[in-house]
């Protein structure tokens, strides 16, 4: 992992960003796995220093928008420089918690489960799956990718053992909530989760939801809208004779 240095960004004023970075915005924090893939590719490409500009295209997000999510950073890079790539690599890592790489635990390795366990691509961005559970005594037992498929009543002996920080949930969403409550139980604090259902998790318990279904509903608005624009448009050039408007539906 880079060297750590928040907060010394060139130009910096002042750097008021505490170590914990409590007033970081959420949106900014969203972004920052986005930069931190930018940068790492453009690392492995061999720059040493990059452009706002450049570094914001690789990113896909506008440069302003970039540059004030790096001055919460304190990170401002230097003019007609840039940003140094490691220096800024060690400071979004710092900012995420990935200076060490935490150990995931996998719940479920049904389809799925099956797949996110056998990735190897999680190592280089900071995570492992170390430990992998279900409840179905055809798979336990078995080995997927080096690691053997273990009774989920035997997760929350592994949770302390291991030091579990995050756990997946791939079960069906009738299996989830118990699941949710067993990791909880088991005193993690992070879960991402792939079922399709809401969870109800105390207080102090963060949970992400990944569902593919609602992106590709989103798209499918996206492409509802423009076909509905272009029926407008060439409604308009047969009745009217105008041609239609360029650029819409973006
Ligand atoms: N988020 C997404 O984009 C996305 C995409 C695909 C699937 N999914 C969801 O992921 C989940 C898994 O899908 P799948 O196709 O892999 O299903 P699957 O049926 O193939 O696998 C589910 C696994 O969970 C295990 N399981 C069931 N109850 C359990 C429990 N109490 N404790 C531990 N393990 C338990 C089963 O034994 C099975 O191995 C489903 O909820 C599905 O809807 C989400």
């Amino acid at each position: 992992m880079s060297q750590l240095s928040p907060g010394t960004g060139s130009g910096s004023p002042g750097a008021s960003v505490g170590p914990d970075f409590p007033d970081l915005p959420e949106a900014t924090v969203a972004r920052l796995p986005e930069y931190l893939r930018a940068l790492s590719n453009l690392a492995e490409a061999g720059n040493d220093t990059v452009s706002s500009e450049a570094l914001a295209a690789a990113a896909g997000v506008n440069s302003a928008k970039l540059r004030k999510d790096l001055s919460h950073l304190g990170s401002y890079g230097t003019r007609g420089v840039g940003y140094d790539v490691a220096l800024l690599v060690g400071q979004i890592e710092h900012v995420l918690g990935l200076t060490h790489r935490r150990a995931v635990a996998l719940v479920g390795v049904g389809n799925l489960g099956h797949a996110l366990a056998g990735y190897a691509g999680f190592g280089s961005r900071g995570f492992r799956i170390t430990a992998l559970f279900d409840a179905d005594p055809r798979l336990v037992g078995k080995t997927i990718n080096g690691l053997m498929v273990r009774h989920i009543e035997h997760l929350a002996d592994v949770a302390v053992q291991e030091a579990i920080a995050i756990g997946v949930i791939a079960t069906p969403a009738s299996a989830a909530q118990p699941v949710a409550d067993v990791l909880v139980r088991a005193g993690i604090t992070s879960i991402l989760n792939f079922a399709p259902c809401v969870l109800s998790v105390p207080d102090g318990v963060d949970v992400r939801k990944v569902d593919l279904a609602i992106e590709l509903q989103i798209l499918s608005f996206h492409e509802h809208r423009k076909a509905s624009l272009t029926g407008v448009a060439l409604t308009g050039v047969a009745q009217n004779g105008v041609a239609p408007v360029e650029g819409v539906g973006g």
